[in-house]
Order: C-alpha cells, then structure tokens, then sequence
C-alpha cells in the first residue's frame, strides 16, 4: 500500500512499495485525468518526458486501460526533447512510440512532436509555434492568468540533480519567461541538443507529476519537498520549481527515493 500525504505547498505525496505498485497507481491515475479532461473538454493533452517513465506507464497497452481509454482523445506532446533523428535511440519521441504510442489508438495527428531536421533554436521556434495554433484552435486550453497553455497532465522524470524535463540546475533556461519552448546546446547530460518546455508552462498545467524512483534520487527528493533552506538558489534545484499556480501537484516515488523525506526521519 502506497503511503500518501499532502504537503502544504508542494502537494501530494505518494510513496510506493515497489515499481510493480506505482506503476499500477500511476497508470489508474492518468485514465482518471484522461477520462475527467475528456468529459470536461473533449480532449485529454497529455505531456510525456523521457527516462523510465515511459517503462512506467507500459501497463495502459494492457486491460483494461488499453479498451476503457478514449485514445482517439488524446494529444500528446513531450516536456523536453534530444534534438536528434526521430528514429535515433536518444529520442524521447521514439521511446514512447515504440513502447507505448504505437500499441495504442492514438492519431498520428494527434502527436505533437518536433521537426527533427532543423537546429535545436529553430526546432523549439516550430513547436512553440504548434502548440500555439492548438491553443488557438482550442485543442489546448490556454490558461486563465498568464500567456500560457494549460495542458491537462504534464508527466516529469527527476534526475539524481534534481533536473526536470531539461531544466538543468542553474542553466539559464531556467530563468525564460517569455517563451513556452528554448532550447538548449550545452546540456548538462547528454546529448547536449535540446528543447524544453520553460517553467511557466510547467506551472500553468492543470495537473503535474513529478514520478523519482531509486536511491539515487533520494536526496533531491529531500531537498524537493522538505521545508530546507537550499544550499545556493533555488535555481539549483529545478524539481523545487515545480509549483503549479493553479492545479495539482503530485510525487509519485518508491520507497527508495522517498527514503530521506523529513516525515520517515522523524516517525523513526
Ligand atoms: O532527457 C533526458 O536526459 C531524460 O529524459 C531525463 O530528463 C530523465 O527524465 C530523468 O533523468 C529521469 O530519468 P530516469 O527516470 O530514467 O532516472
């Protein structure tokens, strides 16, 4: 059984037994959202990421969720994206269309996804560009307090440095405001080519979820959640930024990666 609370300003927190049960709850989690955007607006605009997140949802291409899913629904677009070939094993795109996309009824255009044969600069101008005429076409709802989308679940991976889609820590990608997508040459794992979605666009989701597993991830899950002073600004933990204004929040870990969370320390 997962152990869930909500913190006062960084959410819900679910910590897990195993793999084997978040991933069950995380998969019953995004039919949920699926099935409420779909009846609220007609369409569920989903947000993938890459890493094992993509491994953890594995469980929608089978019953029930693969029937009881409206896939003809969903539109699906990526957080962050290697800026490589679409067929190129660093690519978030193929990740999720060959484990997950391609087994399922989703409508190729549906997908939203980047050009991959142009620059990293010129690839994020384009898909910002996207999403912008979706917004306007209304697929995607737009938020009400700021020149944001508001897309119905964003889904992150964590890094053990507490990177979020690729929000590095203290890269100045951090710090745009005006766009919805930048790009990045110099990131800090690799390949160093990337674009990602900037943190107003994270925060004016509708639903957001941060899924951490492992001991590795331990200690930025600490310093994500807990009340701490960080070491230096914030801006050196970008899972700490991630502070929908006006929707929920969830953490979805196992028991390794919530192992150093303040509320274990002291019921011990
Ligand atoms: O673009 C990337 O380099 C990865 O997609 C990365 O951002 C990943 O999401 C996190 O590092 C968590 O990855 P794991 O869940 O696999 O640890």
């Amino acid at each position: 059984m997962a152990l869930t609370w909500t913190h006062k300003d960084r959410g819900e927190i679910r910590v897990h037994e195993n793999l084997e049960e978040l991933s069950i709850d995380l998969v019953d989690y995004i039919a949920e959202i699926s099935e409420a955007s779909i009846k609220e607006h007609g369409a569920f605009c989903i947000v993938l990421s890459g890493g094992s997140l993509i491994s953890f949802m594995g469980k929608l291409i089978e019953p029930p969720y693969d029937k009881i899913v409206d896939w003809a629904k969903w539109y699906v677009f990526w957080a962050d994206e290697r800026v490589v070939a679409k067929n190129h094993d660093d690519s978030n795109y193929k990740l999720a269309k060959d484990n997950l996309l391609s087994k399922v009824n989703v409508f190729p255009r549906h997908i939203c996804s980047i050009n991959d044969t142009v620059s990293a600069e010129e690839a994020a101008t384009e898909y910002e560009f996207a999403i912008r005429q979706m917004v306007r076409s209304r697929t995607v709802a737009a938020s009400d307090n700021s020149d944001s989308p508001r897309f119905d679940l964003i889904l992150l991976g964590m890094g053990s440095d507490g990177h979020v889609a690729s929000l590095f820590p203290n890269h100045p990608a951090l710090e745009v405001k005006d766009d919805w997508v930048t790009f990045l040459t110099d990131s800090h794992k690799p390949p160093p080519e990337r674009i990602t979605f900037t943190l107003p666009v994270i925060n004016s989701a509708a639903n957001v979820v941060v899924v951490a597993t492992g001991e590795s991830k331990a200690n930025a899950i600490h310093l994500a959640i807990d009340d701490l002073p960080l070491p230096d600004s914030s801006l050196s933990l970008p899972a700490r930024l991630v502070h929908p204004s006006n929707g929920n929040l969830i953490w979805f870990m196992d028991k390794q990666a919530g192992s150093k969370l303040d509320r274990f320390k002291f019921s011990e």
